[in-house]
């Protein structure tokens, strides 16, 4: 690989140690094609003036040569301004095609244009293009002085500094020009309203104190850097929401955490509580395969809880805060965990959903559920009116009615479908339309086909707890028939059973006709 030879050459040139090119006499000839071993000294010298190097047409811009020149061995310092253009020119083409380079130095200028606003230190571009490129051992002594240079066909070095120079340097350098901008802008506003107000306006006091506005432009703009610099901008932002927090005040502080005895009805508690499947079906019944439901929550919690959700959307009407909706289906409703409830909901799919769905969904990975997504959502006038036909990005789901009074909105269920089956005909039997009522659940798979009717008239609001588990997704992935569970996957299995047995049947049919023979 082409490493290798860089880290050759950076060995070579540490034996080396700065005393020329194995001539010992600090004399390179002119004419030698190669000066094949040099080296840059880690530190420059830095009493040396580096010649002008202006007024030759090189590869490369000229500064390079001059920023360059200092880092030259001892022995080079001294020889003539072409010669050392030659062997700077060499060191310079080992390392990269012309158009690479030329790309890379826009990185180079970048960091010496922070340099020069004191931005960055050496340290740091070092560190910077370290990081950028990737720590090849020979551009540490390259990189030190500033010169991002990597080894010959290095692409994938390469993409990492355009990688490194998207994600790190392009905020900061938006930020920066829109410093400059800023105060440029200012300023200048203010400059041309004072020179139409002032009296003694002349062209030359105009000149010379648009001079002195640049040179403060400047120097708020080094200082619009120096903050940049200083205050990492993470900080920045979680000091200004410490300082200016918002101001949302939870209402009723008991929803925020569990108290199992004034959310949920008796029935309920004491089914979760012994914890079997008996239990379990005593308080739950399944008007259709795959759909279960149960009493669930005190009207006492769904009070709160709704008065909690309506003091959370006055809080975002009045302060114009933008909020994500439940789902893309939804123009209303809130997701509980964007206003604190995540722990509360944590705790009621560990210690109250998971039971069930172990019991009665363990195909879909209802004993593994571990990661939920939470909200609310509204229907009736001025909100939502239905849901269409969809279904869970979930395991499982569970949708409680918190309330209010109103009619229609009924949930109606359509057959469990994999992903491929998804768009497949409903059978009759799949067939189900729920009535929803305040406090009862409805847990099902996210699987399962399903929509909400128009509410045709008050105010429906439910509770959905889309529950997750990560092991059944992985395992997923490495499956193509899911006759566990989906309607149409267990259709074609029985199917192909059917054939198979009808042709073993036909089989044996034949051999008899033949043993008769
Ligand atoms: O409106 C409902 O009760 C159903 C909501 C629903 O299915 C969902 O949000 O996924
Ligand atoms: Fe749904």
């Amino acid at each position: 690989m082409s490493f290798h030879g860089s880290v050759d050459r950076r060995e070579e040139s540490q034996t080396d140690n700065g005393k020329g090119n194995g001539t010992g006499n600090g004399v390179v000839a002119s004419n030698r094609p190669l000066f094949s071993s040099q080296r840059l000294r880690l530190n420059p010298k830095t009493g040396h003036k580096p010649e002008s190097y202006d007024d030759l047409q090189l590869e490369f811009n000229p500064l390079v040569f001059s920023s360059l020149e200092r880092y030259l061995p001892q022995n080079m310092l001294g020889v003539t301004r072409d010669i050392k253009v030659q062997y700077m020119k060499e060191i310079l083409s080992q390392y990269l095609p012309q158009g690479e380079l030329t790309r890379l130095f826009t990185l180079f200028y970048y960091n010496m244009w922070c340099l020069s606003l004191k931005k960055l230190d050496w340290e740091r571009v070092w560190v910077s293009m370290e990081s950028g490129l990737g720590a090849a051992p020979p551009m540490k002594d390259l990189c030190y002085i500033g010169l991002p240079i990597v080894p010959p066909n290095s692409l994938t070095l390469f993409k990492k500094a355009e990688k490194a120079w998207f994600l790190d340097f392009v905020p900061f350098h938006l930020l920066v020009f829109l410093g400059l901008y800023c105060s440029f802008a200012v300023l200048i506003k203010i400059f041309t309203s004072l020179c139409r107000l002032h009296p003694s306006f002349s062209l030359s006091n105009a000149v010379v104190s648009l001079i002195e506005l640049i040179k403060f432009s400047v120097l708020s703009h080094q200082i619009f850097c120096t903050l940049y610099d200083r205050i990492n901008i993470k900080y920045l932002c979680c000091l200004l929401i410490l300082l200016f927090p918002p101001s949302l005040q939870p209402l009723h502080r008991e929803l925020y955490t569990m108290h199992s005895a004034t959310f949920f009805v008796p029935s309920f508690l004491k089914a979760i509580s012994e914890n079997t499947e008996e239990s379990l079906r005593r308080i739950i019944s399944e008007p259709s395969p795959g759909v279960y439901a149960f009493d669930m929550l005190q009207p006492r919690f769904c009070e709160l809880l709704l008065s909690e959700v309506e003091n959370f959307e006055k809080w975002v009407r009045e302060t114009k805060f933008r909020i994500m909706r439940p789902n893309t289906m939804n123009k209303y409703g809130a997701v509980l965990d964007d206003f604190g409830l995540e722990t509360m909901l944590d705790k009621l799919m560990d210690d109250y959903v998971r039971p069930i769905s172990r019991v009665f969904f363990p195909e879909v990975g209802g004993s593994t559920l571990d990661s939920h997504h939470g909200f609310v959502v509204e229907y009736g006038k001025d909100r939502d009116v239905d849901l269409g036909f969809h279904v869970d990005d979930s395991e499982v789901t569970l949708n409680v009615c918190l309330g209010k009074q109103f009619s229609g909105g009924e949930l109606f269920f359509r057959g469990i479908r994999c992903d491929k089956h998804v768009n497949t005909e409903t059978k009759s039997e799949e067939i189900l339309d729920y009535s929803h009522v305040p406090g009862q659940a409805v847990l099902h798979r996210g699987r399962h086909r399903h929509g909400a009717k128009a509410t045709t008239s008050g105010h429906r609001i439910n509770l959905l707890i889309w529950c997750r588990s990560s092991v059944f997704r992985e395992i997923k992935k490495y499956q193509k028939d899911f006759s566990s569970w989906c309607g149409e996957c267990q259709r074609e299995k029985k199917e192909r059973q059917h054939l198979s047995i009808a042709a073993s049947k036909l089989e044996l049919l034949r051999r008899e006709g033949e043993s008769m023979i």
